[in-house]
């Protein structure tokens, strides 16, 4: 996000949803995570609108990982979306949060036998098969229940997305899905079609995250239909549905040059118009799984200024109440962050910081050096972007509770998921003696 772009009051504070970021950091503690909710619509109308212009058959399948809550999916419900799950837990989450079960997709290279007992005994919409094991597990599921379920399979198609590594998914060298180039999607076709239990709706695969070319998508999209057209020819069975996964990439800091949602859905069904059209194949419908493209700009981290360190000649350091156990990222993936001083948002930048976490690793710095106001204890610093791959990757290192949620929008602001208290760290521990 360009932090231009961001909204203060008279009182110089950054404004969230319509709420004075300030006043939610002392009202409701921080580390805090904050949702300006119309921001996570506007993103995905941004999506629907690019589809409804082509006039494809589309559904939008949000990607849970990136942020996984009741209130969350509670938004997604309203906004008519499809989400993907990828363990029991999101699974539990969005059903409790009456998310319509056909409209779950279960992701999983490893889901184990309870989960697909899961996904069956509450009719999801489709199992999104990745190995061999996972369809003779699904296959016992139904047959010991006498039912049936809709499956699509995961292709790795041996596509290099352009991203850091740990953000690959569509090379041959991946451990997610059945591999095209040497032919276990055609042996996972013929198995999956020989099981009157799996109804096989489409094909899907994944590319990556945080992706700025289309070129990988123009790939996959042309890849897909090849695959269509060569499966239609040799087996008579032609998948309805494809399924082209998430990867859109967003603007962390003033170096990421992002292609909006338009550009990439326009590019993606240009490319499959014309590949059906050569391919004599009628056109697919187009299933996607955006995840950090609908929540990452939608997210503040707010911290409180602590500490500081100052090293003559050298740098300084400016701690804050929270770092890694709520957001790995820049520990992870050296992930760059831009950040904002709430309370100050109009007054001179001074200085050149480190912003460092609380946790006992050197490497607990969430931005490397970026300019700041002149800083003093108890400010509020806002970490901009954090909202996809933050909370949903936290963690309780160092026995520090995992902070708490508030969705923000039209001024009002409402807690979705509760800080972490000190007991809840060890309401599982047993005494040993
Ligand atoms: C299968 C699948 N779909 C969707 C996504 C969402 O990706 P992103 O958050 O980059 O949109 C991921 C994560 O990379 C994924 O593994
Ligand atoms: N956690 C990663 C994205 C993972 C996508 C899952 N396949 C990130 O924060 O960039």
């Amino acid at each position: 996000m360009i932090s231009s772009e961001l909204k203060t009051n008279d009182q110089n504070h950054l404004i969230i949803g319509g709420v004075d970021s300030v006043k939610l950091a002392h009202k409701y503690g921080t580390p805090l995570v904050v949702y300006d909710v119309e921001k996570i619509r506007q993103q995905i109308k941004r999506f629907k609108s690019s589809f409804d212009e082509s006039g494809l058959k589309y559904e939008i399948s949000y990607a849970s990982k990136a942020f996984a809550a009741i209130g969350m999916y509670q938004v997604l419900k309203q906004e008519g979306l499809h989400t993907d799950v990828v363990s029991g837990g999101e699974l539990y989450t969005a059903l409790k949060a009456g998310f319509p079960a056909d409209k779950i997709s279960f992701h999983g290279n490893n889901k184990s036998y309870q989960e697909l007992e899961m996904a069956v005994d509450n009719h999801i919409g489709v199992v999104i098969l990745d190995n061999f094991l996972e369809i003779e597990l699904l296959k016992k599921v139904l047959q010991e229940k006498h039912t049936s379920i809709n499956v699509m399979l995961r292709l790795t198609p041996g596509i290099s997305a352009h991203t850091h590594k740990y953000d690959q998914t569509g090379q041959v060298d991946s451990k997610f899905g059945f591999d095209v180039e040497s032919g276990q999607d055609k042996k996972a076709l013929k198995q999956v079609l020989a099981i009157p239990e799996m109804k096989l709706i489409g094909i899907h695969a994944h590319i990556g995250s945080q992706i700025f070319g289309v070129q990988g998508f123009e790939m996959l999209a042309q890849k897909m239909v090849d695959i269509s057209a060569e499966w239609k020819k040799e087996f008579e069975y032609k998948p309805e549905i494809l399924n082209l996964g998430g990867g859109f990439g967003i603007s962390y800091t003033d170096e990421d040059e992002p292609i909006g949602p338009d550009i990439f859905i326009n590019k993606i069904i240009t490319t499959l118009k014309e590949a059906t059209q050569k391919a004599d194949l009628v056109l697919p419908e187009v299933w996607i799984e955006p995840g950090r493209s609908i929540v990452g700009p939608a997210g503040f981290n707010l911290y409180t200024v602590g500490s500081r360190k100052d090293i003559p000649g050298m740098t300084s350091y400016i701690n804050v109440d929270g770092g890694m156990g709520d957001n790995i990222r820049p520990a992870l993936y050296q992930a760059k962050y831009e950040a904002v001083v709430t309370n100050k948002m109009k007054a001179e930048l001074t200085e050149v910081d480190h912003l460092a976490g609380k946790y006992c690793e050197s490497g607990d710095i969430l931005i490397d050096k970026q300019k700041f106001p002149a800083l003093v204890p108890g400010d509020i610093v806002a970490m901009l972007d954090t909202g996809a791959y933050g909370y949903s990757m936290a963690s309780n290192y160092n026995l520090n509770p995992r902070p708490a949620v508030v969705f923000a929008e039209n001024g009002q602001d409402k807690l979705v998921i509760e800080r972490e208290s000190f007991a809840d760290l060890i309401k599982l521990d047993k005494s040993y003696l």
